[in-house]
């Protein structure tokens, strides 16, 4: 299914400031202090690598009594730094009177955070404020990994009129132990793009790592998932930064990270390379074919099975023949060179699906409807 976005491209209210690097979106997490900012954006704007200077001033805490943000104040912060660096200006908007301000200010392009996409309400009372107005706006991921919350806040800040609009990636939250302080889940941004492939993707490397050390890794891995952009949190002493001081770098750290990320294209030009992957992904398209045939073979043996169940009062799950599966296969997998992990979700995926298939054979003809996709 393809969105309906009516979108402009990044590049006509955006660019970075070389081809060689990605697009930078930088700035404190939160904007503390006049002196702060300003200082910070200096520093940032020093390094030539920087389009947008981004900064917090009204912060969505998870729990009350941590520091909230700066507040409005914060906005004339931002039009000193933009007056001095040059810098166009982000915030992010939670509501309507977030966005008059800020409009009002002159801040260039608004962002809606990850908890205010979690709720249409809030998403539609800032959409009603942009009504009419031209200005960039950047939606959050939802905190929770609900694409289509994330789909529903981009088409309601669209449906306002706002065609310079981007989706930035910070990672979901999960109950997993995790080395991420929001889980990548890249399936989710990828099933994004495939939605909307003129929509571009801006990665978020601080939210998702909560881990200053994790973001070189997190930046390059996304610019390799081919988003187009990067929005990284940098302050000028991170060691006494009010919010979020564990996954803040400075200026300079930043300079040196882009400078250490390689920018691929999803083009390709050479017509020898272009031949070359041809060949390899026909041998990949039939390979793909057999191992759907094959799936399909296996289904209808699992049908026959699921029958001679139903005749025979015999459950559906086995566990032990499961476990036998799942064992063998892991290990010839691994004789293959395949991941355990793969072969163990590949396995999974299959026997939920034969459980489903054999869910629906016991419940034919009984009035219970089977809507469940997975057991
Ligand atoms: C197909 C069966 O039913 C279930 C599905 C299995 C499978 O798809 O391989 C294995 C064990 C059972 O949990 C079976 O009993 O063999």
């Amino acid at each position: 299914m393809k969105l309906d976005l009516k979108i402009q491209p990044l590049s006509s209210w955006i660019k970075a400031t070389n081809d060689n690097q990605p697009l930078l979106i930088a700035g404190p997490c939160s904007a503390e202090t006049e002196e702060q900012l300003v200082a910070t954006a200096h520093l940032l704007a020093q390094t030539g690598k920087v389009s947008a200077l981004r900064a917090g001033i009204w912060k969505p805490r998870t729990r009350p009594g941590e520091f909230e943000g700066i507040g409005s104040i914060g906005l004339e912060w931002l039009k000193r730094a933009k007056a001095e660096t040059g810098l166009p200006t982000a915030v992010e908007v939670a509501t309507a009177k977030h966005v008059e301000e800020a409009l009002k200010a002159g801040v260039d392009i608004l962002w809606v955070g990850a908890r205010s996409t979690a709720n249409p309400f809030t998403v539609q009372e800032i959409a009603d404020a942009l009504r009419g107005v031209d200005v960039p706006v950047m939606v959050k991921n939802p905190v929770n990994p609900d694409i289509t919350l994330w789909i529903g806040a981009l088409e309601r800040i669209n449906n306002a009129g706002i065609t310079k609009l981007a989706a930035i990636h910070r990672g979901f939250s999960s109950y997993e132990k995790s080395a991420f302080r929001n889980e990548p889940m890249w399936d989710l941004a990828i099933n994004l793009k495939t939605h909307a492939p003129d929509l571009p993707i801006i990665n978020d490397p601080s939210h998702i790592t909560g881990n200053r050390d994790l973001i070189p890794y997190i930046s390059q891995k996304a610019l390799d998932m081919d988003m187009q952009g990067l929005m990284i949190e940098s302050h000028i002493d991170p060691s006494v930064a009010w919010t979020d001081a564990k996954q803040q770098v400075t200026p300079k750290a930043l300079a040196e990270l882009i400078d250490h990320l390689t920018l691929r294209k999803p083009e390709v030009k050479s017509a020898e390379i272009k031949d070359a992957l041809a060949d390899l992904r026909s041998s990949i398209d039939k390979i793909d074919d057999l191992v759907i045939q094959k799936l399909a073979e296996r289904m209808q043996i699992v049908e026959k099975i699921g029958n001679y169940k139903k005749d025979n009062g015999i459950t559906i799950l086995q566990v032990n023949r499961w476990d036998e599966i799942l064992k063998k296969g892991v290990q010839y997998g691994k004789a293959l060179k395949l991941d355990n992990d793969f072969t163990e979700k590949l396995l999974e995926l299959i026997h939920s699906e034969s459980i489903r298939k054999q869910t629906e054979i016991m419940n034919a003809g009984t009035g219970v409807k089977e809507n469940l996709t997975h057991v």
